[in-house]
């Protein structure tokens, strides 16, 4: 990337940590707890395409999926938790998140484009994929999915951001909005 920052930025277990500017970084979530949703994910058929101005190509709300959204449901309060902790301001509501899906392809990446949230927090499910790195050419960061891991970031044209095309293998993200009450 454009100052020279590692594609890869592990950082420590159980909390997210200040990557740039208000670009947070960890692995939060079980990676155990993240693979049984990326199986669930996985063999799901009902995924949307083409959802006119969500930027991803193919997602579902996972209240569409009863077993995926009660998982969720055990990470509610911690997920509240967090976002209030790292944005520290309030009240701050996360909607139905959805998940996102990529393949190889020509709709294996997403294009630069900035969020209309006041918060996005994005629950990785799996690392099992090459390519798939969350881009912030602005801020010269460049981040590897990994089972686990969750960024954080506000909504608004200060965070632009890209999906790298997937280049073998699937991508699945958790994408949590979270709007300003
Ligand atoms: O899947 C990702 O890594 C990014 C998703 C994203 O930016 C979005 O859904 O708005
Ligand atoms: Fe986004």
């Amino acid at each position: 990337m454009r100052n020279g920052r590692p594609a890869n930025i592990e950082m420590g277990a159980d909390m997210l940590n200040r990557v740039a500017a208000e670009l947070y970084w960890g692995r939060i979530f079980d990676p155990g707890l993240s693979a049984r949703i990326a199986d669930l994910a996985t063999s799901f058929s009902d995924y949307e395409r083409d959802r006119g101005a969500n930027p991803v190509g193919e997602d579902f709300r996972i209240s569409e999926h009863p077993g995926i959204f009660s998982l969720y449901r055990t990470q509610e309060d911690f997920i509240r938790e967090t976002i209030l902790e790292t944005a520290n301001t309030r009240p701050l509501t996360p909607q139905t998140p959805y998940i996102a899906r990529y393949l190889p392809g020509p709709r294996g990446g997403l294009d630069m484009h900035a969020d209309n949230s006041a918060w996005t927090l994005i629950w990785y499910l799996n690392g099992n994929f090459s390519g798939g790195e969350l881009m912030f050419p602005t801020l010269g960061v460049s981040l590897k999915p990994r089972a686990g891991m969750a960024v954080m970031f506000p909504g608004g044209v200060l965070y632009p951001h890209a999906s790298a095309p997937v280049a073998k293998g699937c991508k699945l993200a958790m994408v949590i909005m979270v709007d300003r009450k």
